[in-house]
């Protein structure tokens, strides 16, 4: 029997399940990956914006990061809403300790009802130590601004965010999201050498709370599995994409995207075969 492959998500929370966490939990289980988390913050937040945060103690969130390593060492690590410059050094530590397991950076720093996930005294250390030990880094076009100091406009903007994230700043590969760059839903994934340009189809719906999450979270699962990279970041964009298709209509805000919508695609899930 082959060895059940894991992933650990080192992010926030969500009670109405749609983001964070729990977009990752339900993500890595509709890919077949063992799912483990590590909570950093957790926030009362639902379909219409951010109530209240609570952030973990540091030595709490090492206790976590401890239980999980002296036990499952998992085969992929992401990362979304972290929050200070104490926790990225923390995590960093561990992430260095494991060069082998592919990590990837969800750079969050603001819910899509604009409250800030992360503070912004933490945006130099989140570009100086976190992006260069990232196998894929995965900023949507505001985040993507931060990170190269300049304004994204066009798609051809968004490779030279690409280039300057890979070639300048460190990381493996880019993939910078076009969710919120007009009509095109067009991403952009770059590795050093190659430029992908990733396009699907635009759905109409406000039912995208927690898709950053979700397209990152396929990326981890699908690397936790050992597909190769370009072809882990292509399959994550049909997985969003799916989940996007088939809204569940429900909460009163930014519903949540359905991530079971791969299945009514017909899309396969492990490589090969069909559910
Ligand atoms: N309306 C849409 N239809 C189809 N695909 C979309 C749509 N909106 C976003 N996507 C895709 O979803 C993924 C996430 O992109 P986006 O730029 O929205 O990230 P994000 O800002 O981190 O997520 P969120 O909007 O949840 O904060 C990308 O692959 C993007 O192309
Ligand atoms: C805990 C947490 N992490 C991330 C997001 C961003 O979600 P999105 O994927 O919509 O950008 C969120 N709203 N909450």
């Amino acid at each position: 029997m082959n060895q059940i492959k894991s992933a650990l998500t080192i992010a926030g929370t969500d009670p109405t399940g749609g983001a964070g966490i729990h977009a990752d939990l339900k993500t890595f289980q509709e890919r077949e990956v063992f799912g483990m988390s590590v909570i950093t913050s957790a926030v009362a937040q639902n379909t219409m914006g951010v109530q209240a945060v609570e952030h973990m103690p540091i030595a709490f969130i090492e206790e976590q990061l401890k239980s999980v390593f002296d036990d499952i060492v998992p085969d992929a690590i992401k990362t979304g809403m972290v929050s200070s410059v104490d926790m990225m050094q923390l995590i960093a530590t561990y992430i260095k300790d494991r060069p082998s397991v592919p990590y990837i950076l969800d750079p969050v720093m603001v819910a899509t009802s604009g409250d800030a996930l992360m503070e912004e005294a933490s945006r130099e250390v989140l570009k100086d130590e976190l992006l260069p030990l990232a196998k894929v880094v995965t900023p949507n076009v505001p985040e993507a601004e931060i990170l190269i100091n300049s304004k994204i406009e066009t798609i051809d903007d968004m490779k030279r965010a690409a280039r300057l994230i890979v070639d300048g700043k460190g990381a493996t590969s880019a993939v910078v999201k076009g969710g919120h760059l007009g009509e095109d839903v067009t991403d952009v994934f770059y590795d050093g050498h190659e430029m992908v340009l990733l396009s699907g189809e635009r759905y109409e719906t406000n039912h995208t709370h927690g898709t950053g999450c979700t397209f990152a979270a396929a990326i981890t699962a699908e690397l936790a599995k050992g597909t190769e990279l370009k072809q882990a970041v292509e399959l994550a964009k049909e997985f969003v994409s799916a989940a996007l298709q088939y809204p569940l209509g429900i909460g009163k805000g930014n519903g949540p995207t359905n991530h079971w919508g791969y299945r009514l695609k017909g899309l396969p899930n492990q490589k090969g075969s069909d559910m």
